[in-house]
């Protein structure tokens, strides 16, 4: 695949997520590393809804800018996790609706803000620790994601949004439509109690189905 069918692509989904409510205004920020090991992510202030191909921000793995725009604010959170996760091709981060609400809940188990509730919740993503709120952009966040990254593909920020990776970015925006489902399930059953999926049932699809 050419540098230019990559440049296609984050545009697409970044396109689709716009479109689907996943992200509004200027919120939110994607990458995806290209085959030369330097990684393509929207320009800050961009919006998923109409960018350039040509303007996006190409970094190297430590941040520097090799061409386009200046990269998200959030692009040290990325290679964060690009460098604890060599498999990882592609980060979506979102103000989603459902996961930014689930974000700012009193009662939040850091260890693991969502409950093993449906079997694709288990077999895309598995757990969703939270880095306590840090204002956006800040290099601390960076530290946390890079922390919390080697043992989960998705983390979610206190009272701000998730961030989320997959093996390419077409399976993190995947692991993403997901996540944000389950959040928005979580809200729904809350009132009335919901059953969890067993040990047993988790190992089963970890070991037959793991798409992490
Ligand atoms: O979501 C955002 C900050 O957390 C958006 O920031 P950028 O526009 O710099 O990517
Ligand atoms: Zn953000």
């Amino acid at each position: 695949m050419s540098e230019v069918q990559y440049r296609q692509d984050l545009v697409r989904y970044a396109r689709s997520l716009f479109e689907r409510g996943y992200s509004s205004g200027g919120a939110g920020n994607i990458s995806l590393k290209l085959p030369d090991g330097h990684i393509l992510a929207t320009p800050t202030n961009s919006s998923f809804g109409d960018l350039d191909a040509d303007e996006l921000s190409k970094v190297t793995m430590t941040g520097e800018l090799v061409s386009g725009h200046k990269a998200s604010k959030e692009v040290l959170m990325h290679l964060a996790m690009y460098r604890q996760r060599p498999a990882c091709g592609g980060i979506v981060h979102l103000h989603s609706p459902w996961l930014t609400a689930l974000s700012c809940l009193p009662d939040l188990d850091y260890e693991n803000a969502l409950p093993a509730i449906t079997p694709y919740y288990v077999m895309r993503v598995g757990k969703l620790p939270v880095v306590p709120y840090i204002r956006p952009g800040s290099p601390e966040i960076a530290v946390h994601v890079e922390r919390l990254s080697k043992e989960h593909n998705s983390i979610l920020l206190a009272n701000h949004g998730p961030i989320i990776s997959g093996k390419n970015i077409r399976e993190a925006v995947f692991n993403a439509e997901e996540l944000e489902e389950t959040a928005k399930l979580y809200f729904v059953l809350k009132p009335y109690g919901m059953k969890t999926l067993t040990n047993e049932n988790i190992d089963e699809l970890n070991t037959l189905f793991n798409m992490k």
